[in-house]
């Protein structure tokens, strides 16, 4: 089976391959540099829906001979006065069915997500390097595998926004 992904960031690919894998065979996952025109740190539901939206369909007008194409989009979402990080994951098949699907949430330091809103950084992965003295932190554990003390790696939240976005692909008799 060929997943294509709309991104070659090494942490989101190797999510996308543990979710396929649970429920495929054979899986091969390429990842495609895409053009989204959403922001570098997407904020706000819509936005990054839309992001991973267009990153799973390009992939899959980029990519030979896709099975299904893929776009994980991370961003923050506002919630009371605070700022939740989540990545959501939208898996699109070569009949343009697609589905989205969501990792759980961490909240964001109040004073990162300011830097970013005063325009001092593009995105979370410059502050958090400033800060720890990390080196493209967003590749390698991310963000969350400092928080949790290393106990939970950005790849797992990729798993799991996009196990959540094949639940109606496997389950097709109900979701239909
Ligand atoms: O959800 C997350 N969990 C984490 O633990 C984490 N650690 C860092 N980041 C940063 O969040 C920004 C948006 O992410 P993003 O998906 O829009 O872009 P990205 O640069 O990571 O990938 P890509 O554009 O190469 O596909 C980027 O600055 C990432 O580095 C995280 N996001």
């Amino acid at each position: 089976m060929e997943v294509c992904v709309g991104s070659t960031n090494p942490t989101k690919l190797k999510g996308v391959k543990n979710a396929f894998s649970m429920f495929y065979n054979n899986v091969n996952i390429k990842g495609y540099n895409v053009q989204t025109g959403i922001p570098p740190q997407p904020i706000g539901l819509e936005q990054i829906i839309e992001g991973a939206r267009r990153r799973a369909i390009s992939s899959l007008a980029i990519g030979e001979r896709c099975d299904f194409g893929v776009g994980v989009e991370a961003g923050f979402i506002p919630i009371e006065d605070k700022f939740f990080d989540v990545q959501i994951a939208f898996v699109i098949d070569r009949n343009g069915i697609g589905f989205y699907g969501f990792s759980p949430m961490f909240m964001v330091p109040k004073t990162f997500v300011e830097k970013i809103l005063a325009g001092e950084y593009r995105e979370l992965e410059e502050v958090v390097d400033s800060y720890f003295h990390t080196k493209n932190i967003g590749e390698k554990g991310g963000f969350i595998s400092i928080l949790s003390k290393g106990r939970i790696r950005r790849e797992d939240l990729v798993f799991y926004a996009v196990t959540m976005a094949l639940i109606p692909f496997i389950n097709q008799n109900i979701y239909s």
